[in-house]
């Protein structure tokens, strides 16, 4: 639709500025974006809107910028309700000693939901639209997020042995295609294949996960080389780093969405790259866990595809993918001790358009573009600490934190007006979250 053919909109924002993310990284200002159902119509200067576009509501931000909806690539959702269980200890120990431990204890339908929400109330109100979970009960998660209106990459879990949600990997397959199947025509739900990690899936499972992607266009999500020990320890008993593994089973593709990558050689780039698998990078989960820092400067350089992830509320501890868009801006500058490594706007588009090519919807989502889905945001930069402005971008990335987050729309329905959250009943969530609280801290004094 272009400004001539439009007379009539739904809704009408007018941003004092606007990063798009596409076709460049610029900023535009004074620019109104059209929204008509659940897709944008247009973007105009707000002179050319004023007489062109009879909106049903016009929305006036006149000290915000508006943006694409973040895109958090990696995350165990309800984890949220064990945010602060068990700090300062390295991955294996973490996992070992304390969270699958708790996971044993408290994981049931009701924790998922409740824990689900928890999470999605904070990606919502620091500007996450779209989100991607790797957790039990995937089929609470999807339902969850789609009765809330939020988009979600929900990948079933896979592993060697029984779990809460079944007893072994065929259980998990079968489960998981019973997934795919209920959700492959869902706008809001992408089921995708959440095999753990080399190291607790062996060869056959993660072949029938391939070939599983491989039938029905699920993406494949998996933690690979989040440690040098995870590395070290597959060279000692396999003979072979996992990524090299994972490419002589043939499941590095562009479906492929590998979770970490902190430890990286010159081969396994060339794999990635040539593979067309992308990258998340979850730079502060790392850092807590002292996993190790990706070369996200290097993998950009040679062409791959790098998005950005929170990981879960237990191990970062927090949500909030602005955060991390600036973790990961200075992290890469001290690992290529080079200020310019990863710059304000290149950590924007990770956050955004890189997430949508990971999930294979960049086509629909990742950018305000004329014909995208109308998932927005709106940051208010009126605030003293972030006062005063000259490059909105540098702002959203190294001092806004997602704290001004004031509005958002995901397809074009209102999830955030003014700072707070139209569709989920916060009071509710909390007195259900203080619950699980109660509960877990009755067991650890136990
Ligand atoms: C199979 S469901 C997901 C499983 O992964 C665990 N987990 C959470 N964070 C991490 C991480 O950084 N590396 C490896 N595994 C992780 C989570 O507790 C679930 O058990
Ligand atoms: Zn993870």
């Amino acid at each position: 639709m272009t400004a001539d053919t439009i007379t009539a909109a739904d809704i009408r924002i007018n941003a004092r500025w606007l990063i798009p993310i596409e076709p460049s990284g610029a900023v535009l200002e004074h620019q109104a974006v059209i929204i008509q159902g659940t897709r944008i119509a247009a973007i105009l200067p707000i002179p050319d809107a004023d007489r062109e576009v009879h909106a049903r509501e016009v929305i006036d931000l006149p000290d915000h910028v508006v943006m694409p909806g973040l895109i958090n690539m990696h995350g165990h959702a309800a984890m949220s309700l064990f945010r602060g269980l068990a700090d300062d200890l390295p991955l294996m120990s973490w996992l070992n000693d304390h969270i699958w431990p708790a996971e044993g204890r408290f994981v049931s339908e009701q924790f998922i939901a409740d824990g689900t929400q928890l999470a999605m109330a904070e990606m919502l109100r620091t500007g996450t639209t779209t989100f991607s979970d790797m957790y039990f009960f995937p089929e609470i998660v999807a339902q969850i997020a789609h009765d809330s209106g939020m988009r979600a990459q929900v990948c079933f879990p896979l592993l060697d042995f029984p779990t809460v949600w079944g007893a072994g990997p065929e259980e998990y397959l079968s489960k998981g295609e019973a997934l795919i199947n209920t959700w492959k025509d869902s706008s809001y739900i992408m089921p995708a294949i959440g095999p753990h990690a080399p190291y607790t899936v062996s060869n056959a499972p993660l072949v029938e996960a391939r070939e599983l992607s491989e039938k029905t266009g699920a993406r494949l999500q998996i933690h690979l080389h989040e440690t040098a020990f995870e590395v070290a320890d597959a060279i000692e008993t396999r003979g072979q780093r996992p990524a090299e593994r994972l490419a002589a089973l043939g499941v590095l593709g562009t479906n492929t969405q590998c979770v970490h990558m902190t430890q990286v050689s010159d081969q396994d780039i060339s794999l990635l790259a040539d593979s067309g698998a992308h990258v998340i990078h979850c730079p502060e989960s790392n850092l807590k866990l002292a996993s190790g820092l990706c070369p996200a400067h290097r993998l950009w350089q040679e062409g791959v595809n790098l998005a950005l992830g929170t990981d879960g509320a237990a191990s970062n501890n927090d949500l909030d993918l602005f955060g991390e868009a600036r973790t990961a801006a200075m992290v890469a500058k001290a690992v290529a001790n080079d200020a310019s490594a990863l710059t304000a706007h290149q950590a924007l588009q990770m956050a955004t358009l890189n997430g949508a090519k990971a999930l294979g919807r960049d086509h629909e989502l990742g950018s305000l573009v004329a014909g995208k889905l109308a998932d927005i945001i709106a940051i208010d930069l009126s605030d003293p600490f972030i006062q005063p402005v000259y490059d909105p971008a540098s702002h959203l990335v190294y001092s806004n934190h997602g704290r001004a987050v004031s509005h958002s729309w995901i397809n074009g329905v209102p999830q955030v007006q003014d700072g707070r959250l139209t569709r989920i009943d916060v009071p509710d969530l909390m007195l259900r979250v203080e619950d699980w609280g109660g509960k877990i801290r009755a067991q650890q004094a136990s």
